[in-house]
């Protein structure tokens, strides 16, 4: 495998992906490089649903293997939001600095021990005529009070993973690819392509 397709448009995903499959020899294309393809309606409740619903809407489309990601952060104190939500949490116009006001203003009052959080990710593998895989990633944290650091997208700046001194911001992309969300379901499936 010289190439593969990751059915998202969200650059910041594709710039994870690429530091996970890049040293890999494989490059990352994804639908940003294509004309045109319009959005798949994210109507599921769960990131498996979701991600399920990109990877065989674009594989059908395209007739080809692809890999879509569905993914988000689950605060426990705001009963789990914004969720599937994460990306239109604002709203529909997918504005990270708006997401990230809004929890940090739903959070305000709350105390350090009761800001934990979690990154997940499903990445959903779909074939024309094969029955579609998905594989779970998780990263656990802790929700800081104000933004830190520049890299990374979304809710990045202001979630300090488990273990760490540095907000996910703060770690480089390599750092950030060795212990997320998206680095762990990508592990899960590389170890269940092997066992194949
Ligand atoms: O700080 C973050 N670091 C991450 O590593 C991360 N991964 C996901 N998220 C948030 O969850 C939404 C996904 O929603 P989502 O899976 O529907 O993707 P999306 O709509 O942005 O693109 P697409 O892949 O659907 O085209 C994103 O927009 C972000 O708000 C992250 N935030
Ligand atoms: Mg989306």
């Amino acid at each position: 495998m010289d190439k593969i397709l990751i059915a998202t448009k969200n650059q910041g995903k594709v710039d994870d992906f690429k530091v996970l499959f890049e040293p890999k020899g494989i490059k990352v294309i994804s639908l940003l490089d294509l004309d045109s393809i319009e959005d798949v309606e994210e109507t599921g409740t769960t990131f498996s649903e979701n991600a399920t619903l990109k990877s065989e809407a674009i594989a059908t489309l395209l007739n080809m293997p692809v890999i879509s990601d569905d993914s988000g952060l689950e605060v426990d104190a705001l009963n789990k939001e914004p969720g599937v939500y994460s990306a239109r949490y604002a709203g529909l116009e997918k504005d990270d600095e708006k997401n990230i006001d809004k929890v940090l203003e739903n959070l305000k009052g709350v105390e350090e021990k009761d800001r934990t959080a979690r990154f997940v990710c499903a990445i959903a593998v779909s074939e024309p005529g094969k029955e579609t895989i998905v594989k779970h990633g998780y990263c656990e944290g802790k929700i800081l009070y104000e933004r830190r650091g520049e890299n990374g997208f979304g809710y990045d700046p202001i979630f300090k993973p488990e273990g760490e001194t540095k907000s996910m911001a703060e770690l480089t992309p390599k750092e950030k690819a060795a212990i997320s969300h998206r680095g762990n379901a990508l592990k899960k499936l590389a170890d269940w392509l092997e066992q194949q």
